[in-house]
């Protein structure tokens, strides 16, 4: 089946709960800012930049994902790595959004917090009062460094809060649970803030239990290893605890062998609040729509599903009861 005969998913109005902003950086921005900012990437062209983007896991991911965002400097190089992210959800119908942004990863090469922060803000501002997109922030916190590094960019964070409604924890998950990060979990939550978590992408679903009981998150990213353990299936379809599912994430990062595999209809279909995201659309081969269309090739995805995980990602969002009306409104 063609994109093409998939027009109802991208007319969907639908919600996103898990993109990274770094990992909406496109091959033709990244050269775009390099040049503007004077960096030399280890790529001739956008075509050679493409051609690299072969992962078989997680870390393989990682490494090109880190190097990526090397180009983004200035603050207007955020905005710029923004805005270009709520154009394309203009397109595709996302009427509201709760992006992750990973600090570390800047201010470990000297870039401001305040740089990065005002940049992505001033972008999402505009993207609602210019696109009607809403959006909460989300801060996450690189798992591969150390406890105190994230205590450190909380404390960074403090004068912001009014900005950004949770933190989350991210990167390289094998060998580093959530628990290591329980106390800076447990000090974000005394500030007021939601609190996120990856759990289960390739690590086991004992990983998601601990973002549950440890970290105290209202959502899991990812978390389709829940799968291996009934009683966390039963556990998260009792409490309705949402799982961020990214479906072109799981495939590209080799999670499962081929869409046909996925499992997030099979946990739809057990009452798990499941969801659907892009992850890092610039990297993995779409953005919400192209999700949507892999699930709807490869599962027979119907309206009726396809209606249902958009209203569990409203259910799951952070956003208030007057803008959730709204949104369910849409979805009838
Ligand atoms: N899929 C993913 N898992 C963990 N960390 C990430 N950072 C960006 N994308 C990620
Ligand atoms: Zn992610």
């Amino acid at each position: 089946m063609t994109k093409a005969s998939h027009e109802w998913l991208n007319k969907l109005p639908k919600v996103e709960l898990h993109l990274h902003l770094e990992g909406s950086l496109e091959p033709e921005l990244m050269f775009a800012l390099a040049q503007r900012n004077n960096i030399e990437l280890p790529f001739k062209n956008v075509e050679e930049v493409r051609a690299a983007y072969e992962f078989s896991n997680l870390q393989d991911f990682l490494d090109i994902y880190y190097q990526g965002a090397n180009v983004l400097i200035h603050e207007q190089d955020f905005y710029d790595l923004t805005w270009a992210y709520l154009s394309k959800c203009k397109e595709q119908n996302v009427m509201h959004v709760e992006p992750f942004f990973d600090p570390q990863t800047h201010t470990d090469r000297g870039v401001a917090f305040r740089t990065v922060l005002n940049g992505i803000i001033r972008a999402l501002k505009d993207g609602q009062e210019k696109l009607g997109i809403t959006s909460e922030l989300i801060m996450c916190f690189l798992r591969h460094l150390s406890e105190e590094a994230a205590f450190e960019t909380l404390e960074m964070a403090e004068p912001y809060l009014d900005v950004i409604i949770g933190v989350g924890l991210d990167s390289s998950e094998q060998g580093h649970p959530p628990e290591k990060f329980s106390r800076v979990f447990a000090k974000a939550r005394e500030l007021g803030l939601k609190t996120v978590a990856h759990a289960g992408e390739e690590g086991p679903a004992e990983y998601v239990w601990t973002a549950i009981n440890d970290l105290q998150v209202s959502r899991v990213d990812h978390g389709v290893r829940s799968i291996d353990d009934e009683k966390l299936m039963q556990h998260l379809a009792e409490t309705r605890m949402p799982l961020t599912v990214c479906p072109l994430s799981n495939t590209k990062l080799c999670v499962f062998d081929d869409m046909s595999q996925h499992n997030i209809l099979t946990m739809l279909e057990q009452g798990v609040c499941v969801t659907v995201n892009s992850d890092d659309p610039a990297y993995f081969g779409g953005y919400m729509t192209e999700n949507f269309v892999a699930l709807a090739d490869a599962l027979d995805l119907t309206e009726a599903q396809a209606s249902q995980l958009v209203k569990n990602s409203i259910e799951a969002s952070f956003v208030n009861e007057q803008r959730r009306a709204e949104m369910m409104a849409l979805l009838g």
